[in-house]
């Protein structure tokens, strides 16, 4: 598969995927998606890939979530070859990948883009990062790991705080509730994601595959939560109030949700 939206490279035990799509700050659509799905797969595939590395082009963004713009415009997120979105597919994946995911958190994360790093088994973050959730502002949520595997990382009161404020934090807050496990000077960053999987790379591959698992196995029923969110989400995409979310971003203006109470 030629990739579009994304680049990815091996260094060494280290595949680098890359979102690259800078001039919406590195938001997904459902090619990106996609082109991730391929690309998981393909290092998983390789015997002398012992880590991933997921990072987004540029340091303004890591990942702004969904194309909102693109939803504005046509109501979904794209095409692709078997025309499916599968962003839920995608959270899916990076936990079933049997060696670990460390994000490089280059910028914002956000929305979707949030879930993406909090699912990954690490998280690095360029001392510039910020953190957010922004469902509730554009018409969408994301009911399943972004909300439930959130509260297990920073517990619920300040799950249920990123939800329901929809504030943005500073990569020092994520450290200090434990949602990322390292700060960095940002152009220390993908250095500093090598180095783990380099580290990782010189211990058994069958224990470290084991715990991956066994660390999911714990959480697992939150991925019948997730589907079950996907229709949720599915169902209310399309709805007036969230498209007046997707529109009003679009548009450069707040949102008028009153009329939905
Ligand atoms: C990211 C911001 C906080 C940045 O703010 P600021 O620095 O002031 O810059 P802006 O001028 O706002 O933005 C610059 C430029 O980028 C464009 N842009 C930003 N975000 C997006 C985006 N998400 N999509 C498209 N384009 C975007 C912006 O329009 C500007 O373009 P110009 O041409 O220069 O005007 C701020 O931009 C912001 O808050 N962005 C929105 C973040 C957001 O709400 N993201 C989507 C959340 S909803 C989501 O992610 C759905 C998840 C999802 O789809 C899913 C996931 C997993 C399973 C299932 C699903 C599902 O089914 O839905």
């Amino acid at each position: 598969m030629d990739y579009e939206d994304i680049s990815y490279e091996v260094d060494g035990p280290a595949a680098v995927l890359t979102i690259n799509r800078p001039d919406r700050m590195n938001a997904f659509r459902a090619k990106t998606t996609e082109e991730l799905i391929h690309a998981f797969k393909r290092a998983w595939a390789d015997k002398s890939v012992r880590g991933i590395v997921l990072t987004g082009a540029g340091d303004r963004a890591f990942c702004v979530g969904g194309d909102v713009k693109q939803r504005a415009e046509t109501g979904d997120y794209g095409p692709t070859s078997n025309g499916l979105f599968e962003g839920t597919y995608l959270q899916r994946l990076i936990r079933d990948v049997p060696v670990p995911v460390i994000a490089a958190v280059n910028g914002i994360a956000i929305g979707g883009g949030h879930v993406l790093h909090v699912i990954c088994d690490l998280s690095i973050a360029a001392e510039h990062a910020t953190f957010a959730q922004s469902g509730p502002r554009v018409g969408s949520f994301d009911g399943g790991f972004g909300a439930s595997y959130l509260a297990r990382v920073v517990g619920e009161k300040r799950a249920r705080e990123i939800w329901f404020l929809l504030d943005k934090y500073t990569a020092q807050d994520a450290l200090n509730w434990g949602l990322v496990n390292k700060v960095v000077p940002k152009e220390e960053l993908i250095p500093a994601a090598k180095e783990w999987v380099n580290t990782m790379a010189d211990y058994s591959p069958t224990a470290l595959r084991f715990l991956k698992k066994a660390f999911n196995a714990d959480t697992e029923h939150q991925a019948g939560i997730a589907l079950l969110s996907e229709v949720g989400l599915d169902t209310f995409a399309n709805s007036d109030e969230a498209m007046e979310g997707a529109r009003a971003f679009s548009e450069k203006r707040k949102p008028d949700f009153a009329q939905y109470l």
